[in-house]
């Protein structure tokens, strides 16, 4: 599952390559002029077509029959190297009319000069020095498609190998192939070695030249990657080691494809025949189908005819696909291909257009999580079992210890118990000794008071006589006692209507006194009321005496002479009934109203005392009663001005007098 993937447009970039003249063409051609001729600092390459007329074309590197392995390799491949290396797909791929030199650029081993070291070589020497072989891992397949078969160079027995694509990401894979993991440059080299050997095997076998087939090498390259892995850990620095060695690594996967096709010459030129005829229409197909789509893919065509052959189903992703593609064409100087050369630099030129979509391949690396996990399990069910062995050893310790100690324990007890026993048996055998003679002196002591026991009867027998006798008596006595009770019930009864009867008379006569007293003083009001209209009368009396006919107006005198009369007899009248209120009160409760409290009643009693004090007969009587003493009292504590007058007119009567 790929976990992040970032996309960068990447044009296939185009290099083209010319082979030195060799020995053969240096004879042939002595006499004419290359067939192309190379800027190099333009980048250039100028096709003859006659002797007059050149085409002009651009490349992304030119190089020339001087151009060094090493100068081939770092413009052509080294880019891609570095691509794989940082977890992208690659491709390098030679192209090229047989025998211009595709073998010579991509696959040349070094052994006696380094400096011919061709592209793989190089490449694999960048990508073993680049990568940690503790946390990294390389390797590497090789295989040989001839006439639509995809053989196994590293076991040549397996002949048939599939395509396999992932319609999600594109990716192609061939799972049948043999995939050889590299640790050393050296272990490389004898793979190529041995794969080149099994090769030319096959061709013989099959009747056929290297040339005639197309050489895949595919180098996959996985990378832990380690920065993302810091960051992440120190992201969570508590993290414990459990915790980290569970998280997956996360890992780029490369892929390098480097492709020797086989030779591009027109079935026409080689004049094949036979078999030679059917493997170069098998050739000329394969390379068609990539020349189409390549076509397809420059002209940004709908239908890119991938499927056509297993070539471009197995380069799909080199063209058009997520892979960084470098494409070196070979040309040879030899005027007489210039045909072949020219479709060779055309088949460049269209490549030239191809727009891939370089994409990242980082995924979790949940396969060697899994397989770090099984291991972390085994080692830990192995602790498991080791730890349970040594548990099991030592409940097997503790028990065989309990069981001794339980034996011990049991014995030690039953000896105790034994002890124990005889003890008790020794304490009770003691006892019943001891209850047995005890029993013996209790018969003993029976024995001597069963002959009391006769003398008592006779006692109690006398006493029960008593007994009953007292019973008797206290039963009369009780009688009597209830006899006198409900005698004294009756007592009650009878004490209990006597005192309701008390109490209502009670109340009668309370009420009677409270009627009595209310009656009293109404009376006494009204006493008191009669005073002060006998006074009030009096009063008007003296005026009318003191008066006289020369005072009154003339009209006055002739009335007062009728009125007289009838005055003096009301006076007469009053008079007796003053006496006769004086008999009937009392000089006495007259005297105390002079300290009464109501101011109206004192000047009414100071009036009636005046006019009594008035007559002589009454004189005597009012000193006497201590009247001379109660007005000049009331003199002195009074302000009233009638009180004032009234006393002091009745003093002076009975001043005069006494
Ligand atoms: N740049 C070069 N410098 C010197 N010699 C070269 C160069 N390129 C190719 N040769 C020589 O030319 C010959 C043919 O080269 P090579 O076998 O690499 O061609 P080819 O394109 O792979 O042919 P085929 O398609 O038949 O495999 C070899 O002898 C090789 O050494």
């Amino acid at each position: 599952m790929c976990l992040y993937s970032s996309s960068v447009p990447g044009r296939v970039r185009v290099a083209v390559r010319l082979r030195p003249r060799n020995a053969e063409e240096s004879v042939a051609d002595a006499d004419f002029a290359d067939c192309v001729e190379l800027q190099p600092e333009f980048k250039r390459l100028k096709l003859r077509k006659n002797n007059w007329d050149t085409d002009t074309y651009e490349f992304d590197e030119v190089l020339t029959e001087f151009a060094s392995q090493k100068r081939v390799y770092e413009v052509v491949a080294k880019p891609v190297v570095e691509s794989v290396l940082d977890g992208y797909n690659g491709t390098v791929m030679a192209y090229g009319q047989t025998g211009t030199g595709k073998t010579y650029t991509l696959g040349r081993l070094g052994e006696e000069d380094t400096a011919d070291r061709g592209i793989i070589v190089r490449a694999m020497e960048d990508i073993l020095a680049d990568v940690s072989l503790e946390s990294d891992s390389v390797s590497v397949s090789y295989l040989q498609l001839y006439m639509e078969s995809l053989q196994d160079l590293l076991d040549p027995t397996n002949d048939n190998i599939s395509i396999v694509e992932d319609p999600k990401s594109g990716d192609v894979s061939l799972p049948g192939a043999t995939l050889v993991e590299i640790r050393d440059q050296q272990s490389f080299l004898e793979l190529l070695q041995l794969g080149e050997a099994h090769r030319y095997a096959a061709n013989t076998r099959l009747n056929t030249e290297s040339s005639r087939s197309h050489a895949l090498l595919m180098v996959h390259v996985k990378r832990s990657v380690k920065g993302r892995e810091l960051a992440h850990s120190s992201q969570n620095g508590n993290s414990t080691n459990m915790a980290k060695s569970l998280r997956p690594t996360l890992v780029r996967k490369g892929k390098l494809v480097v492709v020797d096709l086989a030779g591009s010459e027109r079935i026409d030129k080689s004049g094949s025949e036979g078999h030679t005829l059917e493997e170069a229409k098998s050739i000329n197909l394969s390379l068609s189908a990539l020349g189409k789509c390549i076509n397809a893919l420059a002209e940004n065509s709908a239908h890119v005819p991938v499927r056509d052959s297993k070539l471009t189903r197995l380069l799909r992703d080199s063209f058009g696909g997520t892979a960084r593609t470098s494409l070196v064409i070979t040309i040879g100087p030899s005027p007489r291909h210039r045909g072949e050369t020219t479709s060779t630099i055309m088949f460049g030129q269209r490549a030239m257009k191809v727009e891939n979509m370089l994409k990242l391949k980082e995924e979790f690396d949940y396969k060697s999580l899994a397989r770090k996990l099984d291991i972390q399990l085994d080692k830990l069910i192995i602790e498991h079992e080791r730890k349970q062995k040594a548990f099991e050893e030592e409940i097997e310790r503790i028990t065989t210890d309990t069981q001794n100690q339980i034996s011990e324990a049991e014995r030690n007890y039953a000896d105790a118990m034994e002890k124990e026993r005889l003890k008790y048996q020794k304490d009770y055998m003691e006892s019943i000794k001891k209850l047995e003679e005890k029993w013996m002196m209790n018969q003993h002591k029976l024995c001597e008071r069963k002959d009391q026991t006769a003398s008592t009867a006779e006692e109690v027998a006398e006493l029960k006589k008593l007994l009953s006798k007292e019973t008797s008596l206290r039963k009369a006595a009780e009688e009597e006692v209830n006899n006198l009770k409900s005698q004294l019930a009756q007592l009650k009864m009878s004490e209990a209507s006597a005192n309701s009867e008390s109490l209502k008379l009670r109340k009668m006569l309370e009420d009677e006194a409270y009627r009595k007293e209310k009656l009293e003083g109404e009376i006494s009001m009204l006493q008191t009321q009669l005073l002060q209209l006998s006074f009030e009368a009096d009063e008007t009396r003296r005026r009318l005496d003191r008066g006289g006919p020369g005072k009154v107006p003339g009209d006055l005198d002739s009335l007062i002479s009728q009125v007289r009369p009838q005055v003096n007899d009301s006076v007469n009248e009053e008079k007796a009934s003053i006496a006769n209120l004086f008999e009937q009160v009392g000089l006495q409760k007259i005297l105390s109203l002079l300290e009464a409290e109501d101011a109206d009643v004192r000047i009414h009693a100071v009036k009636v005392v005046a006019n009594l004090a008035a007559e002589e007969s009454n004189q005597q009587k009012i000193v006497e009663a201590g009247g001379l003493t109660s007005l000049l009292l009331l003199l002195g504590s009074s302000e009233d001005e009638t009180i004032h007058r009234v006393a002091a007119g009745a003093i002076a009567n009975l001043a005069m007098n006494g």
